[in-house]
C-alpha cells in the first residue's frame, strides 16, 4: 500500500486529516536556511550545489514533519540553462537578459541537459535521505510564466511587457512557448526518473492572461507538458498551479488533464468543492493569515478543513510562505490541521 498521503491524494482518494506543505516551506523565514545560503554564496550556487540544495530542502521537514518536501530550486533555472543572463540582486529579485523575437529561433533546448544535471542529482539524494513516509515533489515553470520572465528581463507587478509581446508577435510567442514546453517536460521527466513522486507546475502568472492569451498560452503549453510527460512516465502524478485563474481553473483542470488543482486564496470554497468532483484540490490558506497568527490562521484553516476536508485535499496556502512568517505560526498551522476532528 503506498504510504505517503500526498500521492494517495493525487490518486482520488479523501484522506483526513489532510497531508500539509507549503510553497516555498525551505526559505528565508528559517535562520538554518539563511545560514546555508550564506555558505553557498549567491542563490543560483544554491541550487546548484546538490549537498546544500538536499539539506535546505530537508530543514523543514526534520523542523516541521511536513507530509512532503519540494525540491530546493528555481524555475528561472530552465532560461538560466539557455544563457539568458540571470543573476539576483539582493533584494529586487532575479535579472534577466531581455529577449527579442529574432532570438527565439536560435535558444537551444538541449542545454539543459547538462546543465540542470545538479539539480537531478539533488532529486536523487533526497529520496534516499528522506523519510519512507514523505512524498519528494519535483516542480518547473509553465511555459507562460518563464516567459515573463525571460521577456521582462524581471519581475513586473502585471506582466505587461510578456503581454504586449504576445500581441505583437504571436508566433514568436508560440515557439517560444512550445519550446519550453518541450524543455520542461524533459526536465520533469528527468526529475521523476530520479525518484520524485510528483511534480508541480508553476504558472504565478496565469491570472494576467483575458480568456483567449489563457487558453493559447496557459494551457495549451502545459497540457502538451503532461502528455509528454505521462508519455514517458506513465501514470506520472501531476500537479498544476494556475495563480489567478479563477473561473477558469474548470476549464484549465479538464484540458490540461492534471491530477490535482492549486487554489490561490481568492478561489471560493463553492468553486473549490465543484472542482474536488473531478479531482484533488490543494490550497488555499491566504499566506497572511500565517503572518496574522491567533484566530486569523484558526478561522482560515477551519474553513478549508470544514468544507474540504472530506473529500481528496492537500492543505497548502495559496501562495509562497513569506520570509516575515513566525515559525510558532508554522507549528500552530500543523498542529491545528493535525488535530482536527473529521
Ligand atoms: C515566480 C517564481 C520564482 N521562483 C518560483 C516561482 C513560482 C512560485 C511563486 O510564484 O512563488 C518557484 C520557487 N522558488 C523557490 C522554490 C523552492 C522550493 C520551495 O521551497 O517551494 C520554488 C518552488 C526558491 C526560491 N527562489 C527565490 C528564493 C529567495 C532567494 C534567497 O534566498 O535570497 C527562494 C527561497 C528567489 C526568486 N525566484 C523567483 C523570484 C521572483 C524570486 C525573488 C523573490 C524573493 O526573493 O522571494 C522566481
Amino acid at each position: 500500500m503506498q504510504t505517503r498521503k500526498l500521492v494517495r491524494v493525487l490518486e482520488g482518494e479523501s484522506v483526513f486529516p489532510p497531508p500539509v506543505w507549503l510553497m516555498r516551506q525551505a526559505g528565508r523565514y528559517l535562520p538554518e536556511y539563511r545560514a546555508t545560503r550564506e555558505k553557498a554564496g549567491g542563490f543560483l550556487d544554491l541550487c546548484y550545489n546538490p549537498d546544500l540544495a538536499t539539506e535546505v530542502t530537508l530543514q523543514p521537514i526534520r523542523r516541521f514533519g511536513f507530509d512532503a518536501a519540494i525540491l530546493f530550486s528555481d524555475i528561472l533555472v530552465i532560461p538560466d540553462a539557455l544563457d539568458r543572463g540571470l543573476h539576483f540582486v539582493q533584494g529586487e529579485g532575479p535579472k534577466l537578459t531581455p529577449i527579442r523575437p529574432d532570438e527565439i529561433a536560435h535558444l537551444d533546448p538541449s542545454r539543459g541537459e547538462t546543465h540542470l544535471a545538479p539539480v537531478i542529482a539533488t532529486v536523487g539524494r533526497l529520496r534516499q535521505e528522506l523519510p519512507d513516509e514523505t512524498a519528494l515533489i519535483g516542480f518547473c515553470g509553465a511555459p507562460w510564466t518563464v516567459a515573463t520572465y525571460m521577456i521582462a528581463g524581471h519581475g513586473t507587478p502585471d506582466q505587461a511587457p510578456a503581454r504586449l509581446f504576445a500581441y505583437r508577435h504571436p508566433a514568436e510567442m508560440e515557439t517560444l512557448l512550445f519550446m519550453l514546453a518541450e524543455m520542461s517536460a524533459d526536465y520533469l521527466i528527468r526529475q521523476l526518473q530520479a525518484g520524485a513522486d510528483c511534480v508541480q507546475i508553476f504558472d504565478s502568472w496565469a491570472g494576467v492572461l483575458d480568456e483567449a492569451s489563457f487558453e493559447a498560452y496557459a494551457v495549451r503549453p502545459v497540457a502538451r507538458m503532461v502528455e509528454k510527460v505521462r508519455t514517458a512516465v506513465p501514470g506520472a502524478k501531476i500537479i498544476g498551479f494556475a495563480k489567478g485563474a479563477g473561473t477558469l481553473l474548470n476549464t484549465y483542470r479538464q484540458k490540461t488533464a492534471i491530477d490535482a488543482v492549486g487554489l490561490d486564496w481568492s478561489v471560493p470554497v463553492s468553486q473549490a468543492k465543484e472542482l474536488q468532483k473531478a479531482g484533488a484540490v490543494q490550497g488555499n490558506l491566504d499566506p497572511l493569515r500565517l503572518i496574522a497568527g491567533g484566530k486569523a490562521l484558526e478561522d482560515g484553516v477551519d474553513r478549508i478543513l470544514e468544507n474540504l476536508g472530506d473529500g481528496p485535499l492537500i492543505f497548502n496556502l495559496g501562495h509562497g510562505i513569506t520570509p516575515e512568517a513566525p515559525i510558532a505560526h508554522v507549528e500552530a498551522l500543523l498542529n491545528r490541521i493535525r488535530t482536527a476532528k473529521a
